[in-house]
């Protein structure tokens, strides 16, 4: 089915003024005005090389996916397209807006300052909002696995439900079906996959809303600082021991919006929770990520560091040495990673440049890793297997948190013991020695 078979095939089927408005790996889609109903519309049909197995799988997985979850933070699926000489495709509301990857492209071109913290929140909140309902539906939550900007879908002017929707379900799984099956062989996209991905134990059939999660993240730094967190490290910190640059560290700085550069410290905490190594110190929630975002824009510095990092997590580390990062802006001159990175890594010479003075991010004196803050690494290979599949509302919780208060409760009870006997003692001898 090439384009313009396709068109003369949606002409067919009630459609006008069809051109093509993107492709990706799966489908290519049309913007065309359906005439019966005037209004205009973008319709995804399925590519004649995947008109195999794997690709229709993943064309049905799309549009089971959409039907089920069926949010306004999502496309949905207008109606199905289907003839029998094998054409297929789904009609879907036109997003006018572009792509978020096209928004922050045209940003870096024009050499632009990161989002600021609002605009983070208003093109990603609809996409949290999403996250959240798909996660938690019931009885069987549904995992994108493939969130990036590409996929985030933008309105020209924001509707009730804001300016973004997620887009693109190929390779959505539900939980249930992620125990039974995987679809497709390749897991989203590199750039925006979490650390438990590269898991010698992660098998490809696992999925983690909190996968999900981290790219939201990753999404959200990425806006702030125009850089792409993976540029920011050697390929194997990435595949194994991702530390999180602080905002303040100067390359980062020379790129902030004025609204980000008040609010680094407090940004710092927030983004260390969400990019944290271990899943089940993330943020259980995407929506509680915006908030706690949200909230840095607004001066809640006391906020973040209290949602931040629970004190029960701050002093929640291992024995080797690693110090909490909280109380530490990241961008600070500590390096509390236990052993330094070499930020020098010819990896780095690939960061790409995005023009600009500002835009030598890693020479001597802006290198990021001077000012590394705690790595807290974990190896992706010993994270516990249920915490990669955990539900987000059920965050495990350390099993240290109520430790602390039932130790000091037992130190109260012997030291007052020890006083009564000693007070005992004192008055037997007393009385005796009268
Ligand atoms: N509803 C829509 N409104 C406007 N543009 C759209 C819409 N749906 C998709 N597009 C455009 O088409 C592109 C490809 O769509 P989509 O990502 O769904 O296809 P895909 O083949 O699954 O892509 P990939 O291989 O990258 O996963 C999008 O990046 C976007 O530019």
């Amino acid at each position: 089915m090439n384009d313009s078979r396709v068109v003369s095939w949606l002409e067919r089927q009630g459609y006008v003024n069809v051109r093509r408005i993107g492709g990706g790996g799966m489908g290519t889609v049309f913007a065309a005005t359906d005439i019966d109903l005037g209004r205009n519309v973008a319709i995804k049909t399925v590519l004649p090389e995947l008109h195999n197995e794997e690709g229709l799988k993943r064309f049905h997985n799309e549009m089971k996916a959409l039907a089920a979850i069926h949010s306004s933070y999502v496309t949905h699926i207008n109606k199905k397209l289907a003839d029998n000489e094998g054409n297929l495709g789904f009609e879907m509301e036109l997003f006018e807006g572009g792509t978020l990857e096209e928004l922050i492209r045209e940003r870096r071109h024009n050499n632009e300052p990161g989002f600021s913290i609002s605009d983070v929140v208003k093109y990603l909140r609809p996409v949290a909002k999403a996250l959240d309902q798909m996660h938690s539906m019931r009885p069987d939550g549904w995992i994108h696995r493939d969130v990036k900007p590409a996929n985030i879908l933008l309105r020209r002017r924001p509707t009730d439900s804001g300016y973004s929707v997620l887009s693109d379900f190929g390779i959505a799984i539900s939980e249930g079906q992620s125990r039974l099956t995987a679809i497709g062989n390749v897991i989203g996209t590199e750039n925006y996959s979490s650390p438990e991905s590269n898991s010698r134990d992660y098998s490809g059939q696992e999925a983690s809303f909190s996968g999900d999660n981290y790219a939201l993240a990753l999404i959200a730094f990425e806006m702030l600082t125009m850089y792409h967190l993976k540029e920011m490290m050697p390929d194997s910190a990435w595949r194994a021991k991702r530390t999180v640059p602080g905002m303040g560290t100067p390359a980062i700085m020379a790129r902030l919006d004025p609204q980000a550069a008040m609010a680094t410290q407090q940004i710092d905490a927030v983004m260390e929770r969400a990019l944290d190594n271990t899943p089940y110190k993330r943020f259980p929630e995407a929506c509680q990520f915006i908030d706690a975002l949200e909230a840095c824009g607004k001066g809640g510095a006391e906020l973040n560091a209290r949602s931040a990092v629970p004190e029960s997590q701050a002093t929640n580390y291992p024995a080797s040495g690693q110090l909490p990062a909280m109380g530490f802006g990241m961008g600070s001159a500590h390096n509390l990673a236990g052993g330094a990175q070499n930020w020098s890594n010819p990896a780095m010479g690939s960061v790409p440049s995005y023009g600009g003075s500002s835009n030598a991010p890693f020479r001597s004196g802006i290198n990021p890793g001077a000012s590394m803050p705690s790595a807290r690494p974990v190896q992706s290979a010993q994270l516990p297997q249920q915490v990669q599949s955990a539900r987000p509302a059920q965050p495990a919780r350390p099993a240290q948190l109520a430790r602390p208060q039932k130790d000091n409760n037992n130190a109260l009870m012997i030291t007052a013991t020890i006083l009564i006997i000693l007070a005992i003692a004192v008055t037997t001898i007393a009385l005796v020695t009268s």
